[in-house]
């Protein structure tokens, strides 16, 4: 058991080794967009399924509240946390439209929507990704694998180099987290 705990914690490393070299000028887009957004009095709006929902959630909490800097509350929306929408979207038109229809009630153009899949193929992210853009939103997808089908559909895709669901998972959290610190400095510490 050793060895297999060595083993992942190496193929952790080294996904975050990747992305260093692969998707640090993407990263560095992103809060280009996020920042710009923010500037504008837009907003963020996040989702995904399962683990990634948690990561959207976390994302948004981190702009709501604060990262490290003491400074205004920052519009964001996780758009998988209410209930009652979730079940009654689903129940009246299916899983696939839980998110696009939040994002066709609550999106603006100039607006930031970002999914998190990281098969990069769930539907229900997709289907919202494409309605944002059609909206005028610019769209950010953090993705693993081959990107799937979501890769094509955004204006951004982040793609973390692994095959390995966890593995991709723990790169986006990585991901977010330099997004929250470079938009809160960018837009709060004086010469950033
Ligand atoms: O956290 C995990 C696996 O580590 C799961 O909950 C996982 O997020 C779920 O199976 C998701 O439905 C996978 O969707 P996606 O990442 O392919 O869009
Ligand atoms: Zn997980």
């Amino acid at each position: 058991m050793l060895a297999e705990i060595k083993a992942q914690l190496k193929a952790h490393c080294e996904v975050m080794t990747a992305l260093g070299g692969e998707l640090s000028p993407a990263i560095q887009s992103a809060v280009s967009f996020v920042v710009a957004a923010y500037k504008a009095g837009n907003k963020l709006l996040v989702m995904g399924n399962g683990g990634s929902a948690a990561d959207a959630q976390h994302f948004v909490a981190e702009m709501v509240g604060r990262f490290k800097l003491e400074r205004r509350a920052l519009p964001a929306i996780a758009l998988h946390t209410d209930t009652s929408i979730l079940t009654a979207v689903g129940n009246d038109y299916g899983f696939d439209r839980i998110f696009s229809r939040q994002v066709e009630a609550h999106a603006a153009q100039g607006d930031v929507v970002v999914g998190i899949s990281t098969s990069g193929n769930s539907p229900n992210v997709q289907l919202a990704l494409e309605a944002a853009r059609g909206m005028g939103c610019r769209t950010i997808a953090l993705l693993g694998k081959d990107g799937g089908s979501i890769r094509s559909v955004v204006d951004l895709p982040l793609v973390v180099p692994s095959n390995d669901t966890p593995r991709i998972q723990e790169g986006h959290i990585t991901i977010i987290h330099i997004i929250c610190d470079l938009v809160e400095r960018q837009l709060f510490v004086k010469g950033e």
